[in-house]
């Protein structure tokens, strides 16, 4: 053996002799139970894979940092944002509805999780590539994605299912026309924006308190691709976009988005015109303008995709001192959800694991359960209070949480109905104000092409309606469009 070639070891470091044949009694005879080398190898690739996420299962990721240029510090103590800071960050980009194997290219909003090692702990801000979304209560959550994915008789996808879900619950008015128009299929992921969507909460140095929203705007410009070519893509290239980040950053090209927040002063959310915790509605930037916060750059490729991004865990749940959530009862439910399909999907302890692990000590009160490594002296007390010296919380961050006032009975009810909210309010501005003619011809196509993909009777008269309550001249084109696409077939 060459010198400088390593001898295959088994999982503990035992030399192997043979890489290519098993023990066997004689040449013909049959394997021995005791060539404990091949059941180990037989064995360990059973067990390679974890369940994929139930949503957002195919992605990719690349690790980077975050650098703040301009001072926000007025409006939070968070570390992370204070002049000057460098925080070290991974980001998963993902597509919501399909599988692990499925085309990078189908039209789909676009996950965009960014975790921040901060020296507080990790932040995680868990949003898309488009500012709003499909529902605005948690509990709909399951019922949205069970009509984004399969039929259970033939395990095929339906756009009957998906159209009758959004028209039978028009708050996704908004978020549909994002995802129909160009923003629902990125060029590549460096070339979109992401958003936080939620409204969260900052409190500063003085434990004043704002709302906020957070844009991420991508320095490579924003472009996308045509119905066509993405369709080409998905067969001829189906992993185009996990390519282009992982080949973009070994070529030394670091993409980056500018940070960007839109702060309101808590006492102008009641009176805003939208109800600013409606996870369907924008805040116009005309009335809450974009502050810049810095620059965050990915600059570095994952070295095992399995260890780093399959096993990556974002949880809204994660925030750090100096920023809360909010009303926003979306968030408040995703505040729940991560945490508890990361134990499922990676274990009790996926917190260990080096991608999910703060850079920060961690003295939680946790212990035990699968796959636990310690962390701590065996004279540290499992169990507080003690008179040990074990760590204790610290009552005087009470105030950083971002805590809210509020008020009343438990009802199930929806949102405050603000001055101007609705659900086609925002969608109408959007179509009418801020997409070109261009833009809104590609709109009425892919509206069209999708509907003509298996939409009928009656859920068919109901999206015409849908989008001439969006729009009445869009809504009118999308009939002619589909009438005409019908009598052609
Ligand atoms: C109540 C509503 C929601 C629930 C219950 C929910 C639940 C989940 C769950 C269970 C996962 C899989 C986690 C895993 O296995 O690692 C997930 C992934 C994800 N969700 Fe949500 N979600 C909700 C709404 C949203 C919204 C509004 C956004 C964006 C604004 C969002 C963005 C994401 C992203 C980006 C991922 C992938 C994270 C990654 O790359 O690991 N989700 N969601």
């Amino acid at each position: 053996m060459p010198e400088t070639q390593r001898a295959t070891t088994n999982n503990f470091g035992i030399p192997v002799v043979s890489d290519n044949e098993s023990l066997t009694a004689g040449t013909q005879g049959p394997i021995l139970l005791h060539d404990h080398y091949l059941i180990e190898k037989l064995a360990h690739f059973n067990r390679e894979r974890v369940p994929e996420r139930v949503v957002h299962a195919k992605g990719g990721g690349a690790f980077g940092e975050l650098v703040v240029t301009h001072d926000v510090s007025r409006y939070t103590k968070a570390t992370l944002f204070q002049p000057g800071a460098k925080t070290e960050s991974l980001v998963r980009f993902s597509t919501v509805a399909g599988e692990q194997g499925s085309p990078d290219t189908w039209r789909d909003p676009r996950g965009f999780a960014v975790k921040f090692y901060t020296e507080d702990g990790n932040y995680d801000l868990v949003g898309n590539n488009t500012p709003v979304f499909f529902i605005k209560d948690p509990i709909k959550f399951p019922d949205f994605i069970h009509s984004q994915k399969r039929l259970p008789g033939s395990g095929l996808r339906d756009h009957n299912m998906q159209w009758d879900f959004w028209t039978l619950r028009p708050e996704s008015a908004h978020q549909v026309t994002w995802l129909m128009g160009d923003r629902g299929i990125p060029k590549t992921w460096r070339h979109m924006d992401g958003f936080g969507s939620h409204t969260y909460q900052w409190v500063n140095a003085d434990g004043e308190r704002f709302w906020v929203k957070y844009h991420f705007k991508t320095d490579q410009g924003i472009e996308f691709l045509t119905q066509d070519e993405a369709d080409t893509l998905a067969g001829n290239d189906p992993d185009h976009h996990r390519a282009d980040l992982y080949d973009t950053i070994a070529r030394g090209e670091f993409p980056s988005w500018t940070l960007k927040v839109q702060v309101m002063p808590v006492d102008e959310a009641e009176g805003y015109r939208f109800n600013p915790f409606d996870l369907t509605k924008v805040w116009s930037q005309k009335d809450y303008p974009l502050i810049e916060v810095g620059k965050w750059t990915l600059n570095r490729n994952p070295d095992n995709f399995f260890a780093q991004i399959e096993q990556a865990s974002f949880e809204p749940s994660n925030v750090v001192p100096g920023i809360g959530f909010s009303p926003d009862k979306m968030l408040l439910g995703r505040v729940f959800s991560y945490a508890d399909a990361h134990r499922y999907r990676i274990g009790a302890n996926y917190a260990q694991l080096p991608v999910n692990a703060p850079k920060n000590q961690v003295n939680s009160y946790s212990q035990d359960g699968a796959m636990r490594y310690a962390t701590n002296s065996p004279e540290t007390p499992v169990y507080a209070p003690n008179c040990y010296g074990g760590p204790h919380a610290d009552a005087s961050l009470a105030g950083d949480e971002g805590l809210w006032a509020f008020d009343g009975e438990s009802v199930r009810a929806g949102y405050i109905e603000h001055a101007e909210d609705g659900d086609f309010t925002q969608a109408g501005t959007l179509v009418r104000e801020v997409l070109s003619d261009d833009e809104r011809d590609r709109l009425v196509n892919n509206i069209v092409g999708h509907a003509l993909g298996g939409v009928s009777e009656p859920v068919l008269l109901r999206v015409f309606d849908y989008w001439k309550s969006v729009d009445p001249d869009l809504g009118k084109r999308v009939e002619i469009g589909v009438r005409e696409g019908q009598s052609r077939n």
